[in-house]
């Protein structure tokens, strides 16, 4: 019989890596091989009781909880790395405590990770759950389930740096918006979990000047339903407006939910500050540093649509430098305003002062009593 193969990746590591994500996403746990030997990894959040027990007898009294730095900083230890605090028993609200709630402490010795924590760490990150894994290492020779997908750690620790960059214009089409008729939809497709990036060209820029640019990170909740918790539908709309009334610009929004936290754990935060913590005070929480988005492909984009000056239209000073570090030629920063409300204001406060945005907060506020 003939046997047909078919060598459909160009990129076998980074296919393994998405489809380990997918994987993880579905509450299976995932081998990651490395050079210290193969270990299991499982999310916390995908942890209920049948799974702990299962987990449990497997792991013999070796698994052990992963926590990135930002979550052992809350606990009240000084880290700037992650750690392994172990589980002798695989108990679901220990692990809870530890890993996420507002009342966890520290009960046991913090061990550094290992470099297969902290790729079982990344994994989470990339599918977008909280970051907190419970790691099993494997005995050599320990039969597993051959059900189970197995991934390099290496390609995981590999992944985001080996294939952020790499996007390509999959459709693009006219799409007529409100206020700003001549608008183009281009689409764009790769990167990090292979998401579809979408630039909106407004109006009809003339790309061998400096060209009005915004990069805007999706926000479901403020962008399509007018959330008061923070400015980024105004800002948005504010932004098409502009582009329109002024030679246009190019628009691009990115695939990057909850500074890149992802829906669920934006939620997740968003129940915290219903509690009374700051925005980042809630996402250090849940084990997040600051700001998890990176805008270097945000530049790949630009470059590809044509664009080599930009004006950008931002209050964010990580995305001036992003922009500039990946060559594009930046020759001024322009500020984009929402409305304050009573909701929003701790949030732009924050942002100013913990975060360096360039935020009038004063001065939004007397131009709001004014109207
Ligand atoms: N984790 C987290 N994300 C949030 C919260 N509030 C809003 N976001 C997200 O923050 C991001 C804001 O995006 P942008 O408006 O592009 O970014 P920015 O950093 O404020 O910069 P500029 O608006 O350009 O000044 C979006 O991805 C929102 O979903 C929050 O409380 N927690
Ligand atoms: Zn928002």
């Amino acid at each position: 019989m003939m046997r047909l193969t078919l060598s459909l990746s160009d990129n076998p590591a980074a296919t393994a890596v998405e489809r380990a994500i997918m994987e993880f996403r579905s509450a299976r746990p995932v081998v990651i091989d490395g050079a210290q030997g193969s270990a299991l990894a499982v999310g916390v959040e995908n942890l209920d009781e049948a799974m702990s027990v299962e987990i449990g007898a497997m792991a013999g009294g070796h698994a052990h909880l992963v926590l990135p730095a930002a979550r052992l900083r809350r606990l009240g230890l000084e880290r700037d790395t992650p750690g392994r605090v172990a589980l002798p028993v695989v108990d679901r609200s220990r692990v809870e405590l530890l890993a996420l709630r507002t009342d966890g402490r520290i009960d046991a010795p913090v061990r550094p990770a290992d470099p297969r924590d902290e790729e079982a760490l990344e994994l989470a990150r990339l599918s977008l759950m909280l970051p907190a894994v419970i790691v099993v290492p494997l005995a050599p020779g320990v039969e597993i389930d051959p059900s189970l997908l197995r991934v390099s750690g290496e390609a995981v620790r590999g992944y985001r740096r080996a294939n952020a960059l790499d996007l390509k214009i999959v459709s693009r089409a006219p799409v007529p918006l409100e206020g700003a008729p001549t608008s183009e939809f281009v689409v764009f497709r790769g990167g990090e979990g292979l998401r579809d990036q979408v630039a909106i060209i407004v109006g009809k820029p003339d790309l061998s000047k400096p060209v009005t640019v915004r990069l805007h990170s999706a926000c479901l909740t403020g962008d399509l339903f007018g959330s008061l918790k923070c400015d980024c539908g105004d800002q948005l709309r504010e932004t098409v407006r502009f582009m329109a009334h002024n030679e246009g610009g190019v628009l691009l929004y990115l695939d990057q939910e909850g500074r890149g936290n992802g829906i669920a754990n934006k939620i997740r935060a968003y129940k915290l500050q219903s509690q009374g913590y700051d925005t980042y005070d809630a996402d250090e929480v849940l084990g997040f540093e600051a700001d998890q988005r990176r805008f270097d492909f945000a530049a790949v984009m630009l470059k590809e649509l044509g664009v080599g000056k930009v004006r950008l239209m931002t209050n964010n000073p990580e995305k001036i430098a992003a922009l500039s570090q990946a060559g594009l030629d930046v020759i001024s920063d322009h500020r984009v305003l929402g409305r304050p409300t009573a909701e929003n204001v701790s949030y732009l406060a924050a942002k100013r002062d913990r975060a360096g945005h360039y935020i009038d907060l004063e001065g939004m506020l007397a131009c709001s009593n004014k109207d």
